[in-house]
């Protein structure tokens, strides 16, 4: 008999608004892995099972999840998956949408590698690897751990001297077996008050997040960049609070450093921003894109489906007439977990 093992990851919406890079909210939406290994040596075989899997590379070379596994067993002198494994994915995190799949991807692919390795590695090393593939902390620390989570790189530079603004590493596409430095990366779990929900607005059409990261300017005005520190400041304990102060977070979710950037990428986004508040729509906390888009997020206490049919109607009524879906969903507390059947 061989094992069985099942990952479960949460879906996240990183910047929160003015959190670029640093805020992540984990979220009620999941990637499923199962791992079948057998007793006898063979190679690994993926299936996906998911709706949204269209294009995904099979190939364990490439795809990413299989391929962040075998990037971490080679770091511990194993070449390949030790065992004939099949990989079964069942994907509900839309892709490319600003909800963290890739995050999530890289995720799976660290606890299979622990899981089928039977390595042992503690949550922070985990972080470790997932940064040596997803270059920002904000999705996969909120994956990794679950709930409303800030994070820094511990050093801007990545250590093996890629900038921090490339999409992906080369570490793990070249077949290094260079383990990444420990504590790349440090992160905290602060309150969110399970009385907020998340409704995420998802356009039918996909945006890569290094499309969307090429949009950012180089550099910014110093009025800029206090803007988003002092909402930012005011955002990690604003979500806490028993009762949420829905003005309070709503200015706490503005941001000047990466949404005004990314504009013209999501048709209708100037709108949404600048239309909806908690005045003029009941039960809104805040709104921003989520993660590098084409999402929004909208954190509510009420009217979920109310707040979801103003959002989508202004998509609806762009030009290009953008069809969307909606999901409300939870934050969740729980992060990426792995069992043993
Ligand atoms: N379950 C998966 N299996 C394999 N590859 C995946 C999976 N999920 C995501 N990916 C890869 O990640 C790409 C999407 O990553 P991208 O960073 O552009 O968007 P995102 O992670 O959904 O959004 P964001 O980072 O803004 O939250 C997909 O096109 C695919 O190549
Ligand atoms: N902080 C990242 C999240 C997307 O992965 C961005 O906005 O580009």
């Amino acid at each position: 008999m061989g094992a069985r093992y099942t990952i479960k990851v949460p879906a996240t919406s990183a910047n929160i608004g003015p959190g670029f890079d640093v805020m992540g909210l984990s979220l009620s939406l999941y990637l499923t892995v199962v791992a079948e290994v057998s007793e006898t040596k063979g190679p690994v075989r993926i299936v996906y099972e998911g709706t949204d899997s269209d294009g995904l590379s099979v190939d364990p070379q490439t795809n990413l999840i299989t391929r962040t596994a075998l990037y971490v067993l080679g770091c511990h002198g194993v070449k390949e998956f030790p065992k004939a494994t099949t990989v079964r994915v069942q994907n509900n995190i839309p892709l490319g949408r600003g909800l963290g799949s890739s995050g999530a991807a890289v995720v799976a692919g660290v606890l299979l590698a622990d899981a089928v390795g039977a390595l042992g590695l503690q949550q922070q090393r985990m972080l470790d690897y997932c940064l040596m593939i997803e270059h920002h902390p904000d999705n996969v620390a909120a994956a990794l751990v679950g709930g409303f989570v800030a994070s820094y790189l511990v050093a801007v530079e990545r250590p093996d001297g890629i900038p921090a603004s490339e999409p992906e590493s080369s570490a793990i596409s070249n077949g290094a077996t260079a383990p990444p430095p420990e504590n790349i990366a440090h992160f905290l779990r602060l309150g969110c008050s399970p009385k907020i929900k998340a409704i995420a607005i998802i356009p039918q059409f996909e945006l890569a997040t290094s499309k969307a990261r090429a949009a950012l300017p180089g550099s910014y005005k110093t009025a800029d960049v206090v803007f988003n520190l002092q909402r930012l400041a005011v955002l990690t304990t604003a979500l806490g609070r028993e009762v949420p102060d829905p003005w309070l977070i709503f200015r706490a979710m503005e941001d000047k450093v990466h949404q005004p950037y990314r504009m013209h990428l999501v048709p209708g986004l100037p709108e949404i921003l600048g239309s909806f508040n908690p005045d003029n729509t009941p039960g809104l906390l805040g709104i921003c894109l989520s993660g590098a888009g084409p999402t929004i997020l909208a954190l509510a206490m009420d009217n979920f489906d109310q707040i979801a049919a103003s959002i989508r109607a202004v998509f609806a009524r762009q030009p290009t007439r953008v069809e969307t879906k909606y999901q409300v969903l939870d934050i969740v507390s729980e992060g990426a977990t792995c069992t043993k059947d």
